[in-house]
């Protein structure tokens, strides 16, 4: 199931990667409407983080092509805002809580420019939203796991761009940062942004996003929530296997939650 979109803000045809000429990602065409919290699901090893770094440039496609507001991505980049997954960063590096935040500023500030006082305030506006003013001087590697992660919320939000991509937000935060991101990516979604977030758990998931892209090595369905998030769509992309996948659909026959009901 695959929605058509009229203007989009994210459009993928034919997308085929492959890591040494071995493709883990086959033939993916979707299209995204703008303004809306989309969570890409799907099993371990179904090409989610590749799908990312693909949209990003990271990776070059063996075949098809990307386009974001219609354009190529390197005209939009100043648009576009990346979280990796945080195990894929180096946080050893030094620099203060606050140098990383700024480092989200410099997409806008044009060659040769140092951040100044008004990218500073942005900085500082963007810690408070992730609740990280207490650290601002502190070494990024001195923080804890979630904490980090809040830092590269906090970074991604100075870039003020108008799509945001982000690899597991959510992983290995506690409770209470999970609940305080989810509320950042739901403003964020509200005032116009169009975030896309690759997420592991379908229980949360349901509750989270209001369009999902559902993967395994090739599209199984893009769309919004009350159409794609079927018992026959959950068990084409987690391959029928899992308990949790009886759970679920055990919980949409109870009606103990309704993904249809919206
Ligand atoms: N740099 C790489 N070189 C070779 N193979 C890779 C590389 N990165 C990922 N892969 C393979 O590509 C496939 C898709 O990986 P990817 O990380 O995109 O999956 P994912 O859906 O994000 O998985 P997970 O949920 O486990 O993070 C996997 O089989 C993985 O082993």
């Amino acid at each position: 199931m695959i929605k058509h979109i009229e203007n989009p803000i994210l459009e993928i045809h034919d997308l085929t990667v492959s890591y040494d000429q071995s493709p883990v990602l086959w033939n993916v065409d979707f299209s995204l409407p703008a303004g809306k919290l989309i969570g890409i699901l799907g099993p371990n090893g179904a090409g989610k983080s590749t799908l990312i770094k693909a949209i990003m440039g990271l990776i070059q496609p063996s075949s098809g092509y990307v386009k974001i507001f219609d354009q190529d991505l390197d005209n939009v980049r100043n648009k576009i805002s990346y979280v990796p997954q945080r195990e894929s960063v180096d946080w050893n590096f030094p620099a203060s809580v606050l140098d990383v935040v700024l480092m989200g500023t410099y997409g806008k500030l044009g060659l040769f420019k140092r951040p100044g006082k008004k990218e500073k305030e942005l900085a500082l506006s963007c810690l408070e939203k992730v609740g990280m003013t207490a650290y601002v001087h502190r070494q990024i590697s001195e923080l804890s796991g979630g904490q980090q992660q809040r830092v590269f919320i906090a970074r991604a939000l100075a870039q003020e761009a108008d799509l945001y991509l982000m690899d597991e937000p959510f992983a290995g935060v506690d409770m209470n940062t999970e609940t305080a991101i989810f509320n950042l990516l739901q403003e964020m979604s509200q005032s116009g942004k169009t975030v896309i977030v690759v997420h592991h758990d379908i229980y949360s998931a349901v509750n989270y996003f209001d369009w999902f892209i559902m993967l395994n090595l090739h599209l199984v369905a893009s769309g919004p929530k009350n159409e794609v998030v079927t018992e026959e769509l959950l068990r084409k992309t987690y391959g029928g296997k899992l308990n949790l996948l009886s759970k679920v659909s055990e919980l949409i026959r109870q009606k103990e939650f309704n993904p249809l009901k919206d």
